[in-house]
């Protein structure tokens, strides 16, 4: 549904946070995965045609038959976008019924009634109805992100973009949240970046790992996780000895079990030393791929 090719951005200060990324988004959840500073955020503002790439390609099916260029036809993709920024502010005093009328008026719904219909089904779409009356300020972090995907869905976007919507969310809400997410993805493309990996193995059929404006894998959670199948082994090991096993291995992740180092590491024969292999999860997967970006760099 979208394609995207050889999208490059450097920023003024040098920063390279799109270095020749290259992926195909097609319809449902696609997960966009990556540390901090990863260049995750700058390639969505590009795709909601908010900033400037350098150099690159992006196209997206029109559902007519045809494609927009996204870096160049900006209003055609706005017509077809939703998107929900990473620090999505409201008016803390105004309703949450207020505010979506008040943002369907600006999306282009001037009939009333039938603006009337459109915000009433999506606050009950995002179950928020009930709290409709209420002011955004009182309103949980979870309940402000479902009403931030309610904005995002005026107007029938064929593209949703959400950067990085569940940080901050207690379990409950969070759960909650991703559901709304996963049946949106139904009809539509859905990106999601996060850098929880869970929220990508629960839901996106479809993923990319980034770092450093680089993208390090992209296909499905399963083949990745398949791929890694047998080179992923554990062992419980003591505190001090930690230094010894991150110089002498791969290591993937270090975990506090009960107050002791669990450790996962990589390799493609039996280690020995009392390691035992697991299955691999995408986390492994996650934290393979940025060891191995990092030992290449
Ligand atoms: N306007 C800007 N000017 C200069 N550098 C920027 C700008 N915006 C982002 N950067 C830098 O570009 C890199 C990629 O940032 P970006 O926000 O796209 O990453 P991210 O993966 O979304 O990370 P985060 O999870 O922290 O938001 C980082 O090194 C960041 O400091």
């Amino acid at each position: 549904m979208l394609s995207i090719r050889e999208l490059s951005k450097t920023y003024a200060n040098g920063v390279r946070a799109l270095d020749n990324v290259t992926l195909d988004i097609p319809r449902g959840m696609f997960g966009l995965l990556g540390p901090n500073g990863a260049g995750k955020s700058s390639l969505m503002r590009t795709l909601a045609t908010l900033q400037e790439a350098d150099s690159g390609t992006v196209s997206f099916e029109d559902g007519k038959g045809g494609s927009i260029d996204v870096l160049r036809d900006k209003d055609a993709v706005r017509r077809q976008l939703g998107y929900l920024p990473q620090d999505f502010g409201v008016y803390p005093k105004v309703s949450a019924l207020d505010l979506l009328e008040h943002f369907a008026v600006l999306k282009g719904l001037v009939d009333r009634k039938q603006r009337r219909e459109v915000v009433d089904g999506l606050l009950q779409q995002v179950n928020l109805w009930d709290a409709r009356k209420r002011h955004l300020g009182g309103f949980s972090g979870g309940m402000r992100q479902r009403f931030g995907i309610a904005q995002a869905l005026l107007g029938n976007p064929r593209l949703v973009i959400v950067d990085e919507p569940t940080a901050g969310l207690d379990p409950e809400e969070r759960n909650r949240f991703l559901n709304l997410l996963a049946e949106i993805g139904e009809n539509v493309a859905v990106i999601l970046s996060t850098h929880i990996v869970e929220d990508v193995t629960d839901l996106c059929p479809n993923m990319a790992i980034m770092n450093k404006g680089k993208v390090l894998l992209t296909g499905k959670p399963a083949d990745a996780i398949g791929a890694l199948d047998g080179r992923v082994w554990r062992k419980v090991v003591a505190k001090d000895a930690l230094p010894q096993y991150e110089k002498n291995f791969t290591l993937l992740s270090t975990r506090l079990v009960g107050g002791e180092p669990v450790i996962h590491i990589h390799s493609d024969f039996p280690p020995g030393d009392g390691f035992e292999r697991v299955a691999p999860d995408l986390e492994d997967v996650y934290f393979q791929r940025l060891r191995q970006h990092a030992k290449a760099a």
